[in-house]
């Protein structure tokens, strides 16, 4: 089984599967990240919110993979927008991760700052940020529509991703589809809708079945034949090895879009809507 590779719009490469660590508590993270790391993961995404990124490095640190082996995502958080603090605050992440740099930086949320800014400023640290060789890849996260419009319309620098909420009851389609009319690609949040109820639909569960799969499974190979990039998380080495077998099956076209018709629209969110989510660490 092995995992393909996706080529950004800068023309560098990103594994199209990883695994994610919000909500994987600090003190577990660098066990649940090497058990990955062992499984075969090589994609890891994290963020200065999650408050693991130190759990991360030492997992990387302790599995002796070269580094051109690993992907390594980070995102900034939504009190470090002024750009000296985003620079700076990669700088942390960069510390904490024992890392030169990260492979991918992301604007976490569009959020309105607390300086007297907006994130089209945050966008254009980002874009110093890539240039000084800090963050190979840059990209945003949560990013509606217009945020999109506004930051190429003000930058002419298209973000190499917008990782947002994507799962078989919430396509998210609108963002999905500006995303990928700007030419970047979709990383799909809470794949697995957070582990919630969908995994019971009786559509998933038929499909599985047919596959001699999971519906969870099912869920992550509907996301990666759509090309989207994923990154499920589990704290259980069992279901990170469920979760990384998806690459020995193949849906059908007529399955894929039984799956993109479970879509609920707005009711299907299991996260923050961008367009009111206003989150600033204390
Ligand atoms: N940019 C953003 O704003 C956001 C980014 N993300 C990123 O996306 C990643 C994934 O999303 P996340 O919200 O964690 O949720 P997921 O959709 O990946 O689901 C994780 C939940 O599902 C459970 N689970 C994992 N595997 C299975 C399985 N095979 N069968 C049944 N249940 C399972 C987990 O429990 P257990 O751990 O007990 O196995 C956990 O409760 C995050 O970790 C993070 O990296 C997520 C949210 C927002
Ligand atoms: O996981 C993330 O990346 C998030 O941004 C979420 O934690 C988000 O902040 C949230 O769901 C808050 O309830």
């Amino acid at each position: 089984m092995s995992v393909p590779t996706i080529t950004l719009n800068d023309q560098t490469t990103i594994p199209q599967f990883g695994v994610g660590v919000w909500q994987v508590p600090a003190d577990v993270t660098e066990r649940v990240v090497s058990e990955a790391l062992e499984v075969g993961y090589r994609h890891i995404d994290t963020a200065q919110m999650y408050g693991n990124e130190a759990g991360v490095g030492a997992a990387i640190k302790a599995s002796g993979l070269a580094r051109d082996e690993l992907y390594v995502t980070t995102k900034l958080n939504n009190n470090n927008h002024e750009p000296a603090r985003a620079k700076a605050s990669l700088a942390e992440s960069l510390d904490r991760l024992g890392l030169d740099k990260v492979d991918l930086f992301l604007i976490h949320w569009p959020l309105p700052t607390q300086y007297d800014g907006d994130y089209t400023a945050t966008w254009q640290a980002l874009v110093e940020l890539q240039e000084e060789g800090l963050a190979t890849s840059i990209g945003v996260s949560n990013f509606q529509p217009e945020h999109l419009d506004t930051i190429v319309s003000r930058t002419g620098v298209v973000p190499a991703v917008n990782q947002i909420e994507v799962h078989p009851y919430f396509g998210n389609e609108a963002a999905r589809a500006a995303t990928l009319t700007h030419g970047a690609f979709v990383e799909s949040w809470s794949p697995l809708g957070q582990g919630g109820g969908e995994l019971e639909d009786p559509a998933l569960v038929k499909i599985a079945a047919d596959h001699g799969k999971t519906p969870a499974q099912v869920a992550l190979r509907w996301q990666l034949e759509r090309g989207d990039i994923v990154f499920p998380k589990s704290v259980r080495r069992e279901r990170l090895e469920e979760n990384f077998a998806v690459f020995d099956f193949t849906l059908t076209p007529e399955e894929v879009d039984a799956i993109s018709a479970l879509d609920k629209g707005e009711t299907g969110r299991t996260g923050p809507n961008p367009d009111t989510f206003d989150y600033i660490p204390g």
